[in-house]
């Protein structure tokens, strides 16, 4: 008999779901340079309203995807309430990377370039080189 573990979750195929990128192109029709209009769309309302008013709304569902987590662990929330909370988190950090310029795909360049690569041997090496700038920067005050 096979010891081996069943796969908890099998691994989609890269690009399996599209939804993240499909809501930033529509996204990107809401700015203001593509004639989104304020008066019957809530994005083009706040890319119109600017990156203070999109970094609040991140700040304040960021917060309540955190209230919704601990509700859970202390038993008297909801799964669904969670997703429901950290779905308007992503979709006002997709507001936020449109207004900068940036789209999801750029994330997920971010993320494909740290496969593999242990969360605990990044953060040793991250030490390891801020060792090295310290000792070089040592000597160069001493020299
Ligand atoms: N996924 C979303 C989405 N998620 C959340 N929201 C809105 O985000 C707003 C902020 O959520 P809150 O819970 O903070 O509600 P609120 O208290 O009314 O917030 P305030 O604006 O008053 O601060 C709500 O009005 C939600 O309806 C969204 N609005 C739009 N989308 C997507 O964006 C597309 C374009 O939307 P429009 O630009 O409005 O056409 C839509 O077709 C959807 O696919």
């Amino acid at each position: 008999m096979s010891t081996a573990l069943a796969d908890p979750s099998p691994v989609p195929a890269p690009g399996a779901d599209d939804t993240l990128l499909r809501l930033a192109a529509l996204i990107e029709t809401r700015k203001p340079a593509h004639g989104g209009d304020p008066a019957r769309s809530y994005v083009a309302r706040l890319l119109h309203q600017g990156p203070d008013a999109i970094l609040k709304k991140i700040a304040e569902e960021a917060g309540e995807t955190l209230m919704a987590a601990k509700d859970l662990q202390h038993g008297h929330g909801s799964a669904q309430a969670l997703v429901g909370e950290m779905a308007d988190l992503w979709f006002h950090s997709l507001i936020a990377l449109a207004h900068f310029g940036l789209s999801p795909a750029d994330v997920t360049a971010e993320l494909v370039r740290r496969e593999g690569l242990s969360g605990l041997e990044e953060k040793a090496l991250r030490k390891l080189q801020q060792r090295q700038q310290d000792a070089r920067q040592q000597e160069g005050e001493a020299a």
